[in-house]
């Protein structure tokens, strides 16, 4: 079974647009959670367009409140900045299940990109340690480069995150890359699977590639926001959540 674990931070965002609680994150996390989502992922960064620091400790709270996986995202080499108190600090209050390190930089308009570890390999080595002695499970948001995975392997981390942005922009664009790019990410997971790493997916899935990508080899969940939260719009947020559980299931 691939788990899904929809992403808030589209929710967040437009809450953000007024002052006020409207929408409530929480109730929304609530309305996936009982439509059959597995899990819940966030990703506070530090200037707060979405995920502000106060909804990861509700979330956590909900997640530990239903006994279903919590995942909290960021880049932990992004210091704090206003109430933002930084993403470890943070991942150590809440205590979720699972913290996926992402390199993305505060002027990043979204993720776009995996870990480069032969340069911050070294430096991630100890926040790898903390989190997993806490109990948190870590994962490192990758590009599918074998050389790379190795290196995720030997930092310590206990799955990877394939970064599935260009997969998915070559389904949109029905580019002739398609197969090329998805052979490539099952390269990468049969040699993820091999060292013994877990492997999770995401960024921009959405219920027509995920047809494709849910084939991969050993993908053991998907984290998914902007696309489902985009098809909520059409089709509310409850029956968007069970139209992926459904995908995932293979129907
Ligand atoms: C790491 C990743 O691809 C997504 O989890 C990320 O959360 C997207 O961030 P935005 O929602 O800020 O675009
Ligand atoms: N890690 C991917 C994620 O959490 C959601 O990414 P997206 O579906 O919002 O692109």
């Amino acid at each position: 079974m691939i788990a899904l674990s929809v992403n808030l931070n589209k929710i967040a965002l437009i809450r953000n647009s007024r002052e006020g609680n409207y929408p409530d994150v929480v109730s929304h996390g609530r309305t996936c959670l009982d439509a059959g989502a597995h899990g819940v992922t966030v990703h506070p960064r530090p200037d707060q367009r979405h995920i502000r620091p106060d909804d990861v400790r509700n979330l956590a709270a909900l997640c530990a409140a239903r006994s279903v996986e919590f995942n909290v995202e960021g880049n932990p080499f992004a210091g704090p900045m206003g109430s933002y108190p930084g993403l470890l600090p943070l991942v150590f209050e809440t205590k979720p299940q699972q913290c996926t390190l992402v390199p993305d930089s505060n002027d990043q308009l979204t993720s776009d990109h995996g870990f480069d570890l032969t340069r911050d390999g070294e430096r991630l080595v100890p926040m790898i340690q903390q989190l997993k002695d806490a109990g948190i499970r870590v994962s490192l948001f990758m590009d599918p480069d074998k050389s790379q995975i190795s290196l995720a392997k030997e930092v310590g981390a206990d799955r990877i995150e394939l970064y599935t942005g260009p997969f998915a922009e070559a389904v949109t664009n029905q580019s002739g890359e398609v197969e090329k790019i998805f052979a490539e990410h099952c390269a990468a997971a049969e040699h993820a699977l091999h060292l013994g790493l877990g492997v999770n997916a995401g960024h921009d899935l959405n219920l027509i590639n995920l047809r494709r990508y849910r084939t991969l080899p050993g993908l053991q969940e998907v984290s998914i926001g902007h696309a489902l939260t985009v098809d909520a719009i059409q089709m509310g947020l409850a029956d968007a959540t069970a139209a992926y559980v459904t995908c995932l299931a293979g129907n």
